[in-house]
């Protein structure tokens, strides 16, 4: 992508990305935008391609083709860590938290590793304090270990854990998995919390469409790694999303599919 063609007000730019597993191709020729404070919501069927394509944003699967520009920065070549430094921080389904340390020390690991400057920079870096502020339930948990947690739990230290690398952008994946609802319209209070007290843009898979379009600005379906349909929430129904999620016209929800109304 030329520098004339970058917009300024996007935060992430994704360019004919491409990635798979041995022969099998996973995310075909995907390009969008992110606008710097907006939230999209990327859902799909399973297998669709969402945490192949998340991961490779993250860096910490190979794309095969393709470019990325995070604000105006070229971070194709960007391995994971210096993605993560340069502001790009991932959940990753199943949260990855080390174990056996506690939720502190998780956090203290991730401050420690954090790009200095960027920190020094940062009008309002994100500290422990400031992440227990945003994510009050982590306060009684501080020194459990990360694998004593319940989903929800670790689903907010694992952001907690993200926002110590001070992210622009940052990428959710499986947000609502194995959470009851209650817990999960938690998290959704605290990533509400991260959106207006420091307008960071988030990418992320949901698999309540309901939720999906009620919280985000943009909802981006993915099919068999593509892009088969990108709007905005308030200007596209459940039956265009579904039609795209399915493939087909007319096509009836089904358990994959979660509609919380
Ligand atoms: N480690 C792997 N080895 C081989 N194939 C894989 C691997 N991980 C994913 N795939 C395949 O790549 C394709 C995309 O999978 P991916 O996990 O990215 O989809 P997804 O939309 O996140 O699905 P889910 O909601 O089930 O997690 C699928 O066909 C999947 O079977």
């Amino acid at each position: 992508m030329s520098p004339a063609t970058r917009n300024p007000d996007h935060i992430l730019q994704v360019q004919g990305l491409r990635a798979g597993h041995g022969q099998l191709v996973a995310v075909r020729d995907v390009s969008f935008a992110l606008k710097r404070g907006a939230c999209v919501a990327l859902i799909g069927a399973n297998g669709a391609g969402k945490t192949t394509l998340l991961r490779c944003l993250a860096g910490v699967h190979p794309a095969l083709g393709g470019r990325l520009h995070l604000g105006a920065q070229d971070i194709t070549a960007l391995p994971a860590h210096r993605r993560v430094q340069q502001g790009l921080a991932l959940v990753p389904e199943g949260r990855r938290l080390w174990a056996d340390m506690t939720v502190r020390e998780n956090l203290t690991v991730a401050l420690e590793h954090r790009d200095a400057a960027r920190a020094a920079a940062a009008t309002a870096p994100w500290s422990i304090e400031r992440a227990l502020q945003a994510l009050p339930g982590l306060v009684p948990i501080l020194d459990r270990p990360a694998g004593a947690l319940s989903g929800g739990q670790r689903q907010a230290a694992a952001i907690a854990r993200a926002l110590m690398s001070n992210p622009e952008v940052l990428l959710l994946d499986e947000v609502s998995l194995g959470l009851s609802p209650l817990v999960v319209d938690e998290v959704y209070r605290s990533l509400q919390a991260l959106r207006a007290q420091a307008g960071t843009t988030l990418l992320l898979v949901e698999q309540d469409l309901g939720r999906a379009l009620a919280f985000a600005d943009r909802v981006m379906c993915l099919r068999e790694g593509q892009i088969v349909l990108e709007a905005a929430c308030a200007e596209t129904t459940r039956e265009a999303v579904t039609e795209a999620y399915f493939g087909m016209a007319h096509a009836a929800p089904s358990a994959a599919l979660e509609t919380t109304p």
